[in-house]
């Protein structure tokens, strides 16, 4: 569209200056064809009240290729629109007299970057390549135009100058008009002039004969809208309708492209009037991003699983943003001890976010749709990720109101100064829990998933910057002057949240860290896989703890080492327990094991060859075949999830009565 206007302007400067002084009033209207055809003319004067239609008159030559429209012919390809438009091209020469012919070279001289101010820019002009010298119009004002303001860069305009689409003066005109009054408009000032100058109408510029076929008037189906600068793409040919072909063609509109004929020169679209469109923007390509965002949300996962889910949000939450969120409105100590939240009313079925691993994991909850679209096989693979339940989401899914219920079940002194091996510890936030709330003097975190390891590891950091974060609250807490010592300016509370305190202590390594300590220096996570390959190197196994915790870990060892595998795991707990230990146990049940049985095929091997359920493990943990003295049941406590209201026992092994 600018450069069709622009074109027009360049065009424009081909107009002579001003058409001849009125010599009468204008006749009266249905002034005959020597007038012009009344409804012509009057819709012509509508129509010239838009100059754009002076500049897509000159735009239509240019489709035209350049030629001048023809009567019929132009009727038949469309002419009658050029026509319209180029008819209505000059009438603003009517107005002030002189007309627009200085307008273009004023947005000409715009566009060649001239000053600021028109009268000092017009004398700089350069003279239009045709030698016509343009009209300044006296006090002539700037009209509006669709390129106002725009500027091209003096290389693009030199190229359309010199370009094959240069216009072809008109050279034949109908109803009287010539080259300086295309339109004869001059024909309405006076109806006596109109029949003097009329009366014998040049060869080029004969008038309609009676009984000829008449001259179509396009109308424009909106007409506040003449030129349809505010239809859709779709409704562009529908600009004008004529009553002779009604329904029956499509017209063209101006800047749609001419199945052929035009040539290279296509009209190219205005910029300005563009930007005014329902066409896209750049923001909503912008908006385009951000809905990629959810486009590929389901894929973000992934990237966290193959980053071994190092992130604070992957390792403290779930890869919902639903559950995100809510993470980060809540503090790690509500996640880690969170004995003082009031419990959430219970919720028939199961909170939204609470769900079992089984229903909401990544297997099934995030990915559900997902995985409709993935293949058998690769879906299989995506199934076998988890197949030791080591969701990297594993909390956010099991405590999406971040307070782990199962801590306010267990006893402080049941690990103060002890040491304690948390099997199965994910990411390592009970574990962590355990190592900052009771002090602990030693807890060994270990998971078969050195994803989740390097995690839990990272998530040392967290739990400690929300130490020193709550350390400095209570420090602006304190009055002024009573002693404390009030930190400003510390290192802001975002970046402790994503990036961990600005002078967190040494993350301890695997084999480092022996020793007692407080948190974080009692605590260390190991990767390994506790089940033992046979029996006999249960024999190697040391008593080196007085603590285990072993949750919901059990299904996962028995669907993937069967029975026997599940037999050493307890054994191997029992001899890695001092005399008087304990071991505290929450099985998942049985009725949750079919769920996964097709993970693998070793997994489905082993889920139909299973004989020792989990309703039997406190009797064979107590039998002389394994050795506990004890078992009790602790209790069930509560989650929003009924799949994760397991019952947490505890077993003594030795001395039971010491306990
Ligand atoms: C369902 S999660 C339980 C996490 C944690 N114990 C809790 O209850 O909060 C089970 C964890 O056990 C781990 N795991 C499974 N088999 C294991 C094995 N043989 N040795 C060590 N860890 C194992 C998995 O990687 C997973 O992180």
């Amino acid at each position: 569209m600018q450069e069709m206007i622009e074109m027009a302007a360049d065009k424009e400067t081909f107009l002579v200056p001003a058409p001849p002084p009125p010599l009468k009033p204008p006749p009266a209207a249905g002034g005959g064809a020597g007038g012009g055809g009344g409804p012509l003319v009057q819709l012509h004067q509508e129509a010239a009240s838009t100059e754009l239609h002076q500049e897509a008159a000159l735009a239509s030559q240019r489709r035209e290729g350049g030629g001048p429209p023809r009567g019929e012919g132009g009727r038949r390809g469309g002419g009658p629109l050029v026509q319209l438009h180029e008819e209505a091209a000059p009438l603003g020469q009517r107005r002030g007299g002189s007309g627009p012919a200085g307008r273009p070279h004023q947005e000409a001289a715009l566009h060649q970057g001239a000053g600021p101010k028109e009268e000092d820019s017009v004398g700089e002009l350069q003279r239009p390549r045709n030698g016509f010298q343009p009209h300044r119009p006296a006090g002539g004002k700037r009209r509006n135009s669709c390129n106002v303001g725009f500027k091209h860069p003096a290389s693009k305009r030199r190229r359309r100058v010199n370009s094959e689409c240069d216009p072809v003066l008109p050279s034949e005109f109908l109803l009287g008009g010539n080259i300086f009054d295309p339109l004869n408009l001059n024909s309405l000032l006076d109806e006596e002039v109109n029949q003097a100058l009329n009366a014998e109408t040049p060869k080029s510029s004969p008038l309609p004969a009676k009984g000829r076929d008449p001259v179509e008037i396009l109308i424009p189906k909106d007409i506040t809208d003449p030129l349809s600068l505010n239809a859709q793409d779709g409704d562009a040919a529908l600009v004008l309708a004529s009553p002779f072909k009604t329904g029956r063609k499509r017209h063209r509109h101006r800047g749609q492209q001419r199945g052929g004929g035009a040539g290279d020169c296509k009209p190219a679209p205005c910029k300005a009037c563009d930007a005014a469109c329902p066409t896209p923007q750049p923001y909503e390509l912008n908006t385009a991003i951000n809905c990629r965002d959810e486009v590929v949300s389901p894929l973000l996962p992934l990237a966290a699983e193959g980053a071994g889910c190092v992130t604070p949000s992957c390792t403290s939450s779930s890869g919902s943003r639903h559950h995100r969120k809510r993470r980060r409105t809540c503090s790690k100590s509500e996640a880690a001890g969170g004995a003082k939240l009031p419990l959430p009313p219970p919720t028939p079925g199961g909170g939204k976010g609470g769900g079992q691993p089984g229903k909401s994991s990544p297997e099934k909850g995030k990915g559900a749709g997902r995985h409709q679209q993935l293949p058998t096989a690769k879906r299989r693979r995506q199934q076998r990720k988890f197949q030791y339940g080591n969701y990297c989401k594993y909390y956010g899914y099991r405590n999406p109101n971040c307070e782990d219920a199962r801590l306010r079940v267990m006893k402080p002194e049941w690990f103060q100064g002890k040491e304690v091996l948390d099997l199965g510890c994910n990411v390592g936030h009970l574990t962590l829990s355990v190592a900052k709330k009771w002090k602990p003097a030693r807890v060994v975190g270990l998971d078969i998933d050195g994803a989740l390891i390097h995690s839990a590891r990272q998530n040392i950091r967290h739990y400690l910057s929300e130490e020193i974060q709550q350390r400095q609250e209570e420090d602006e807490e304190a009055p002024e002057g009573a002693g404390s010592k009030r930190r400003r300016g510390c290192f802001p509370a975002s970046l402790v949240a994503s990036r961990g305190p600005i002078a967190a202590p040494r993350v301890p390594q695997d084999g480092a860290g022996g020793g007692a300590a407080d948190f974080p220096d009692n605590v260390i996570f190991v990767r390994g896989n506790y089940v033992l390959e046979r029996d006999e190197l249960l024999e190697t196994q040391g008593a080196e703890f007085d603590v285990v915790l072993c949750l919901s870990l059990t299904k996962w060892v028995h669907l993937n080492w069967g029975d026997d595998g599940l037999k050493r795991l307890f054994k191997r707990i029992f001899c890695h327990l001092r005399p008087g230990g304990l071991l505290l146990l929450e099985p998942q049940p049985w009725s949750s094991y079919g769920k996964r049985k097709n993970l693998t095929e070793t997994i489905y091997r082993n889920y139909y060859r299973i004989k020792l359920k989990p309703e039997q493990f406190p009797s064979y943990l107590t039998s002389p075949e394994v050795g506990f003295s004890s078992c009790e049941l602790v209790a069930r406590p509560y989650n929003s999830s009924r799949g994760f209201q397991r019952p947490i026992y505890l077993l003594h092994k030795g001395h039971p009565a010491a306990h």
